[in-house]
């Protein structure tokens, strides 16, 4: 067996006297794309903040290529739900901001320029160079979100439902725009979301927490679904309806949320 590229220890993590999280064990392998899915409240969020290094753990730690992680880094970038591009600077500034803090000392001037449209063209955003993040849909800014995240080069993507304040069509486009750079890059990604299909149409494997206070891994499944994946085809194929079904038993069966109980 391969050392895990990414390694989380029995972390738990409380604020005062709220445990939030407790005994979280995962090994990531690099390459692998991995969804978090569980009831609002449970410490997902918090979970990928300590991946980041946003938030320091109460007991146990996070590994990332064997060095420990305890403060933010480029190697671990992050796309929010909400967009976080500076609204006074255009699209391509925005990235262009991140790429001279990470490459500065290592790329040329004009090397850098190129990187920058490289990984804007990536997520088809080339035609918007120098659109301000106003002038843009929220679809787009997430784009944009992405190219800065990947321009980094980080070793693992944290992505904290990154699709969640899209409508139904604009996530469908980004979901596919993001299984195609997944195909093409092979990123190591941690992603969070509440949504079923979403999980089971990205991930390797599905990480369902149980809920909270004192939250932690109730099941992780492996979706052994060959890449590349089509919705439509997949919609009838008996693999993906019975990972969807699995996933749902678990958070409405047997891991209800108490506030729906
Ligand atoms: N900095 C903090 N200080 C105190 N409590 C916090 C802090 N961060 C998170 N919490 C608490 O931790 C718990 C888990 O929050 P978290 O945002 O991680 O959940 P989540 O599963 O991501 O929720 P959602 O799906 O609704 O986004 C909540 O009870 C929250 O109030």
């Amino acid at each position: 067996m391969t050392k895990p590229y990414l390694q989380i220890s029995n972390v738990g993590i409380q604020f005062g006297t709220n445990v939030v999280l407790q005994n979280v064990s995962l090994d990531i392998q690099r390459g692998e794309f991995l969804a978090i899915i569980g009831h609002s409240g449970c410490g997902k969020s918090t979970l990928l903040n300590i991946v980041a290094g946003l938030l320091q753990a109460t007991t146990g730690g996070v590994l990332l290529e064997n060095r420990e992680v305890n403060e933010p880094g480029p190697d671990r970038a992050v796309v929010f739900q909400n967009h976080s591009l500076l609204p006074w600077l255009t699209v391509e500034e925005n990235v262009r901001l991140a790429v001279d803090k990470v490459f500065g000392k290592t790329k040329s001037r004009a090397e850098r320029r190129d990187w920058v449209r490289h990984n804007l063209d990536l997520v088809n955003m080339s035609h918007a160079l120098v659109r301000r993040p106003n002038e843009i849909s929220g679809g787009m800014k997430q784009r944009v979100g992405i190219a800065r995240a990947l321009a980094m080069e980080p070793k693992v993507l944290l992505m904290d439902e990154p699709f969640g304040a899209l409508d139904a069509l604009t996530r469908a486009q980004l979901q596919d725009t993001v299984m195609g750079l997944q195909q093409q890059l092979n990123n190591t990604v941690l992603m969070i979301t509440h949504d079923v299909d979403e999980a089971v149409l990205l991930s390797d494997r599905i990480v369902m927490m149980t809920n909270g206070p004192a939250a932690t891994i109730g099941e992780v499944l492996t979706v052994p679904l060959a890449r590349p994946r089509d919705r439509l085809a997949l919609a009838a194929d008996p693999t993906y309806v019975g990972c969807r079904a699995a996933v749902l038993k678990f958070l409405y069966e047997r891991h209800r949320h108490p506030a729906a109980a």
